[in-house]
């Protein structure tokens, strides 16, 4: 069968924007999570298998091998390792092969690899992941993918950031279907928030999701976007959510940033990931990282200052984000 990524686009855009999908839990207790994921054949990618499947790429795709070129990596203990790239373009190559790296070592250590994306600017920077050796050679197989945070919206809602990463990375890599937990946008936000936490528990009681010692879910990494006003997830500056420390996914009815109505990963479960990857590209962005990661002042504290895992902190900065460092 000849593989088309416009071609798969368009399936993804046409088709209706939910499908129930079989759970890939086997549980006694039944979940209230439905689960969904993007409108792409994946059948059809795997029986052709994904090395067979690199044979029908789109050419353009296979001259896009190209080394990153990085002004510089500073690695200062709580803050993680900085690395800053002479252009986004750098920065997704190495973002890239970041991902792969940690997904092969969890893929191979425990069988599985959970990764929590964020919506916003981080889905475009993810794109080399669906390029030549990546696509190839990730056990896609073995990703669950989840969202740190979520706008309550119909998945074929602009504004979803499902259907950001459905367009920007799903559609194009031959993941399990049942492996997407994409949040239940029939409820509230409030009952999006506990059914995704119940879905998450479940995961916890099979094995899927590691725990930390702290007992809160332990994702193998977690891809964090930020926003101009260091905002993370949607935990946003002066909002109490940023002080939760109970439960593990919570709504948020009144987020300064539209749409209104969110859900979002507590710290606890942001911080207990084996690993972070905070990525940060633009002008707009160089504030929040100076306040972060270099001597800024800042009169509030802000959630990105938050961000402490108990594994690894990387940071992926464009030189207009570090510009201020
Ligand atoms: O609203 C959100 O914003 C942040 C930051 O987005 P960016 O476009 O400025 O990178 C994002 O990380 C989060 O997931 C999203 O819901």
């Amino acid at each position: 069968m000849a593989f088309s990524s416009t071609a798969f686009l368009s399936t993804v855009r046409t088709l209706p924007a939910q499908v129930p999908l079989l759970r890939p839990i086997s549980l006694s207790t039944p979940l209230t999570s439905k689960l969904f994921v993007c409108k792409h054949p994946i059948s059809a990618l795997r029986s052709t298998g994904v090395s067979s499947l690199t044979n029908h790429l789109n050419p353009a795709r296979l001259v896009l091998k190209r080394k990153a070129s990085m002004t510089g990596v500073v690695t200062d203990k709580g803050k993680g390792d900085i690395k800053v790239f002479d252009s986004e373009e750098d920065l997704a190559v190495s973002l890239a092969k970041y991902i792969a790296n940690i997904s092969d070592k969890f893929a191979k250590e425990r069988g599985a690899f959970t990764v929590a994306l964020s919506g916003g600017s981080l889905i475009k920077s993810l794109r080399k992941l669906v390029d030549l050796p990546h696509l190839s050679s990730v056990d896609w197989e073995k990703w669950h993918v989840f969202w740190v945070d979520e706008r309550v919206v119909p998945k074929d809602h602009p504004d979803s950031n499902y259907l950001l990463a459905c367009d920007g990375l799903l559609s194009k890599i031959p993941l399990h279907p049942g492996n997407v937990y994409a949040i239940n946008d029939a409820l509230s936000a409030k009952g999006a928030a506990d059914d995704y936490e119940t879905c998450l528990k479940h995961l916890v009681q099979n094995q899927t999701l590691a725990v930390s010692e702290s007992g809160f879910p332990k994702f193998d990494l977690i891809l964090m976007g930020m926003g101009p006003d260091g905002h993370v997830a949607s935990l946003f500056p002066g909002h109490p959510l940023v002080q939760e420390n109970k439960q593990w996914v919570a709504s948020i009815e009144n987020s300064p940033k539209p749409p209104p109505e969110r859900i979002t990963f507590t710290f606890p479960v942001i911080n207990a990931s084996a690993h972070i990857a905070v990525v940060a590209a633009g002008a707009s962005k160089a504030h929040p990282v100076h306040v972060a990661v270099g001597d800024g002042q800042n009169p509030d504290l802000l959630p990105v200052q938050l961000v402490s895992p108990e594994g690894e902190l990387a940071w992926f900065l464009d030189k207009e984000a570090a510009s201020k460092l």
